[in-house]
């Protein structure tokens, strides 16, 4: 009636008919189209899912897998094209994944893949752990469309600074093929990464350029052998910050640019906006330190190159103006590449984000659940007593030995599961098959670790507890014969993946532990620390206390899936001194 009223008055008054008509007809049109939409897409999910169902009893009835394949279901959707791509693009942590585990859930059918459709773009999630792992095995994906749009639009490079970094996957290939692209893998970043990264005694000169500088810091730190109050994550972020850049990329960069550390997690938080194409003026703030962070590394650089110290003589493990071996070795190549001075900034800071933006906030979540009054009493003591046994007589830790404890690796894992947020993507390079499903050539395909390593059917099985919860002992298992507990993954193949996998899993795993472990051994055996209470933001930015009860345990900041580890939001009041 109201409508009505209205169309006579804007008719009577303003507006011809046929403009009228049109005006109304717009938004019934585009209200017909959703509609439409949503129906056609439930229908075919409801039937996918149908044909599931009687799949898996067929299959059941005749004790085979061997079973025709067929197309994922597609999540129902309201707007064409688009897709789900605004409920994905939420900031709420998560929400997505909750979302999808539980319309699939309702289905009552076991769904190991299902496809979303994003701004026209297909792409297959998968959670079972058998679709994750042949995800990872698969020589038909690449990383490439992802790897481009990761370098132009979120670090900032150029499209032609990006291809020469990037150059295309190849995945099938003749014998002569393959031989020319083993010679050629011998000068890139993966064998790089090989030789400077995840060799042991490359990680081992890492973690001990990391101690070195930690260590500075500690006796730099301003306490005393008296009780002082601190906000425990305002100061060990920027600690932790500084020590990694200077163990890893030296000291000169820091130099240069003293305010690195903040601006890093600004450039940080706003790398997925970036990279989804937010506009600027949506979300000015992820753009806001790019070209001052570029221009900057640009100086460092340049100061590299005028000093020639890309190639010292005796290639020390650690010399102020590149820090070590790996950032040399990067910066050799990039110039064998052809790389232009903006494109080497680009990817520095793209490597700077690799070695941060995990380590740091996974330290202060591990240190905030053992210092939590929530968290049962013994398991700061029993932590303690672990990293006591890793210290030698001169108070130095053995990393060896510290990598070894049990229920301190059960701890680290239990806080990459509960707070890595990572989404790993590829794109198939071929029609393939995974388990069961048939996807097409051309199409995404997504494992979110949050999707994986929150599943309640995996993860409380055996009464352990809720998936959502932090629980230190959750990668412990006993071991009859010896009567000891001992920490295992085996049994998490395919549902517990922080650092991604396949051939492009993340290449810093091993410094990353060490690094992580070293820190809180280095904290937890230098000061004496006891827990005031929570701490919050107010509206000011300004901490305030939150008290000792759950709620004020820190929230975690908001953010677009799959932007790494979630961010702290809040922090923890505590009382420190030196031992
Ligand atoms: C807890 C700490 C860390 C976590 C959870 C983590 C996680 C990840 C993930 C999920 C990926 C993508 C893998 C994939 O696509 O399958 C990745 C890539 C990468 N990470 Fe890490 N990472 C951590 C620490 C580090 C550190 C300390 C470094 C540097 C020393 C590092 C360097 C890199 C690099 C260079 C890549 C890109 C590799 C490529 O392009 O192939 N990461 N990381």
């Amino acid at each position: 009636m109201l409508q009505l009223r209205l169309a006579a008055t804007l008719r009577d008054h303003f507006l011809p008919t046929t403009w009228l008509h049109v005006l109304f007809a717009i938004p019934l049109l585009v209200g017909a189209a959703c509609l439409f939409t949503w129906l056609v897409t439930t229908i075919q999910f409801r039937r996918t899912v149908a044909q599931i169902r009687s799949r898996s009893l067929a299959a059941s009835a005749t004790a085979t897998a061997n079973v025709k394949p067929i197309a994922p279901p597609v999540l129902p959707y309201v707007v064409p094209w688009l897709g789900s791509a605004l409920a994905f693009l939420n900031e709420n942590p998560g929400s997505f994944w909750t979302m999808l585990r539980s319309k699939l859930a309702e289905t009552g059918a076991s769904i190991p893949v299902c496809t979303i459709l994003l701004g026209g773009q297909k792409a297959h999630v998968v959670s079972s752990a058998a679709a994750v792992q042949a995800l990872f095995k698969s020589k038909h994906v690449s990383r490439d469309i992802f790897n481009h749009q990761l370098a132009t639009k979120a670090l900032g490079s150029s499209q032609r600074d990006a291809e020469i970094m990037f150059p295309p996957t190849i995945t099938d290939t003749t014998h002569d093929q393959r031989d020319k692209d083993k010679a050629d893998k011998a000068d890139t970043m993966e064998a790089l990464n090989h030789e400077f990264l995840l060799n042991q005694s490359a990680v081992n000169a890492l973690t001990k350029s990391f101690f070195d500088c930690l260590q500075r810091e500690f006796d730099r730190a301003e306490f005393d052998h008296e009780w002082k109050s601190v906000h425990l994550f305002t100061w060990l972020k920027r600690v932790m910050f500084n020590v990694a850049t200077t163990a890893v990329l030296g000291s000169t960069i820091l130099k240069l640019n003293p305010n690195l550390a903040e601006q890093f997690w600004d450039y940080e938080a706003g790398l997925l906006a970036r990279f989804y194409g937010v506009p600027r003026l949506v979300k000015p703030e992820a753009y806001a330190c790019l070209d001052v962070m570029l221009d900057k590394t640009q100086e460092w650089l340049e100061l590299g190159r005028d000093q020639a110290d890309f190639n010292p003589a005796d290639d020390p493990e650690w010399e102020p103006l590149f820090g070590s071996k790996v950032v040399r070795a990067r910066h050799r190549l990039y110039e064998r590449m052809g790389l232009t001075a903006r494109g080497k900034a680009a990817f520095d800071l793209g490597f700077l984000f690799g070695l941060q933006s995990n380590a740091v906030p996974i330290t202060c979540w591990l240190l905030a659940h053992l210092f939590s009054p929530m968290t049962p009493a013994h398991v700061l003591p029993k932590i303690q007593t672990e990293i006591k046994a890793a210290q030698r007589p001169n108070g130095e830790i053995d990393i060896a030995i510290l990598s070894s404890q049990p229920l301190l690796n059960s701890a680290l894992h239990e806080t990459m599961r509960q707070y890595v947020d990572s989404l790993v993507t590829r794109q198939l390079n071929k029609d393939m098959i995974i388990d069961g499903y048939l996807l097409k050539k051309n199409d995404l395909i997504m494992a979110p670790s949050s999707l994986s390593q929150h599943d309640p059917t995996f993860w409380e099985q055996e009464d352990a507890p809720s998936a959502d919860s932090w629980y230190a002992e959750r990668f412990l298992k006993h071991d009859d014969q010896t009567g000891r507990d001992y920490f295992s993954t085996s049994w998490t193949a395919g549902k517990f993946f922080p650092f991604g996998g396949g051939t492009q899993v993340c290449p810093g795993r091993v410094f990353a532990k060490q690094e992580i472990l070293g820190a809180l051994a280095a904290i937890l055996s230098r000061f004496d620390i006891k827990f005031v209470e929570f701490a919050g933001t107010d509206k000011n930015a300004n901490l305030v206390g939150l008290g000792k009860g759950a709620s004020g345990f820190p929230k975690v900041k908001r953010q677009y899936a799959g932007n790494g580890t979630l961010k702290m939001d809040g922090d923890i009041c505590v009382q420190i001194r030196r031992k």
